[in-house]
């Protein structure tokens, strides 16, 4: 049977049946937990007498609102510390693996998955949380779930849905020097809108993602959602199949051998059939930063910003009156320059090791600008292993960044990492939505980590291309 994608594929084989209601019972292979969207969740299963169907398959841990300074116990925020205790409480009562601090695993939930081997290609995988389409990069099929489909998948393994349509997105050529994947999917973002893939799983292919780290694919996967894509994939190949080999929960041995061979045949046919392909040219992205309030509202870095006045469509153009208004920009101004207060490192977009490597090439021998307040937050506690195994931490220290433990952080604040009245933020994170980083004056400036490395030494935003820090030449080719 061929023409059919991966997601037909992956579909077709964890569908149970079709429900009444039109839509499909899917099987959930996977079931990642965080404390935000699950107390509730395991309310519903109390009050009616239901268990965790398949306990061996839920997987929790606790991200956003983990203090990144100090975890010591009780948290001083009352509030945090009542959810850790839910999280605590609900995970024992029923029979969950949980990854607390003691286990040395605890971290972002689509940082973890990965790094434990816990995501596997051909997966369907869930979430309570709209960045699981993170695990797309290994060729399964993720979307984050409200919470009373956490609850669904809690009691049955299986959550109703609505298929999806496919778009492909094809980018051919090699990037330039200095253009990450945060760069390709915040092109593709501005290319298409923040609401361009409603309805679509995105496949990413092309040269640019079989070239790709697994990590890069992370990064690219993790923000479809910002695209409106609840879920995004690349096909799984040899890069995916080392980057899981050995891993905790991959399967060993001659399992092992037999498994990537089922994992092959899940990519997408030669001759699939999508219901959209979209195709462009690597050469035409550069380095790249939001000016706005949507991920969507972005530039490349050596061009000056759009003027609204010109835009046709009438609710885009208050959009972007309303965002020149919040970010204190104007029209036709360059990015390059704007000054910043605070650099954060990290996320479940950008704070997994291969970042903070390249962060660290461009920060190597320098320092922070007086005027910035700098930090890293690994994306999980094995990060930080392995980053202060490398001496990144030090690199880091060194150059006057604070090194904090493992969590949301700023992303999302909500937890004690904030920004203070119209502070500007240059962010590795993905989202810059008013208010999102813990101020409603706040205002986020979304780039590649490389690119808030280099914002935090110079103290303004920065083509990286440009940045004479030591390193960076190296840097820019990761
Ligand atoms: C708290 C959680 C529900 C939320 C999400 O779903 O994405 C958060 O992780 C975010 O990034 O905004
Ligand atoms: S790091 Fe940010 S985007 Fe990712 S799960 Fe946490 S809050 Fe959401």
């Amino acid at each position: 049977m061929a023409k059919r994608t991966l997601y037909n594929k992956v579909w077709d084989q964890h569908a149970v049946t079709r429900l009444p209601s039109g839509q499909t019972q899917l099987f959930i292979g996977l079931h990642m937990v965080h404390e935000v969207t699950s107390p509730q969740a395991f309310d519903m299963l109390r009050e009616r007498g239901l268990k965790v169907a398949y306990p061996e398959r839920t997987f929790a841990t606790m991200d956003h609102i983990v203090p990144t300074r100090s975890q010591q116990r009780p948290f001083a925020d009352s509030q945090a510390e009542l959810m850790m205790q839910a999280i605590e409480k609900n995970t024992k009562e029923f029979g969950v693996n949980f990854f607390n601090f003691e286990t040395g695993k605890q971290g972002i939930v689509h940082i973890i998955g990965p790094e434990m081997g816990l995501t596997q290609p051909g997966m369907t995988i869930a979430c309570g949380d709209s960045h699981t389409s993170t695990h797309g990069a290994f060729g399964t099929l993720a979307f984050g779930i409200g919470t009373s489909q956490v609850r669904d998948v809690l009691a049955s393994q299986c959550l109703a849905m609505d298929p999806m349509k496919v778009r492909r997105i094809e980018i051919n050529g090699e990037l330039k020097p200095g253009v990450t994947p945060k760069d390709v999917i915040l092109y593709i973002i501005n290319r298409l809108g923040v609401k361009g893939g409603l309805g679509y799983a995105y496949e990413y292919a092309g040269d640019v993602f079989d070239n790709m780290s697994m990590e890069g694919r992370m990064t690219v996967c993790n923000m479809s959602i910002e695209g409106g894509a609840r879920a995004g994939y690349v096909n799984p190949d040899d890069t995916t199949f080392d980057y899981l080999k050995g891993r905790e929960y991959c399967p060993q041995g001659a399992e092992w051998d037999a498994a990537v061979e089922k994992w092959r045949n899940l990519a997408s046919d030669a001759d699939a059939e999508y219901d959209d392909v979209v195709v462009y040219d690597a050469a035409d992205i550069e380095p790249m930063v939001t000016w706005g309030v949507t991920p969507g509202q972005s530039v490349g870095i050596s061009q000056t910003l759009p003027d609204p006045a010109v835009v046709a469509d009438s609710g885009e153009r208050k959009a972007a009156e309303l965002a020149f208004k919040h970010m204190s920009l104007q029209p036709g101004q360059d990015m390059k320059g704007v000054a910043i207060d605070v650099a954060f490192l990290g996320s479940c977009t950008n704070g997994r090791i291969e970042d903070l490597r390249a962060a660290a090439e461009v920060v190597r021998g320098q320092k922070v600008a007086e005027s910035v307040h700098a930090f890293v937050v690994p994306g999980s506690m094995q990060v930080a292993k392995q980053a202060v195994k490398e001496g990144l931490h030090q690199i880091f220290m060194d150059a006057g960044f604070e090194w904090r433990a493992a969590g949301c952080s700023m992303c999302l604040a909500m937890n004690p990492d904030k920004l203070q009245g119209n502070q500007i933020s240059a962010s590795s994170s993905n989202r810059n939505f008013i208010g999102r980083q813990g101020s409603s004056t706040g205002r986020t400036l979304l780039m590649s980590p490389q690119m808030v490395a280099a914002a935090a030494i110079t103290g303004k935003v920065v083509d990286i291309r440009e940045f004479a820090g030591s390193g960076a030449k190296e840097a820019v080719n990761v």
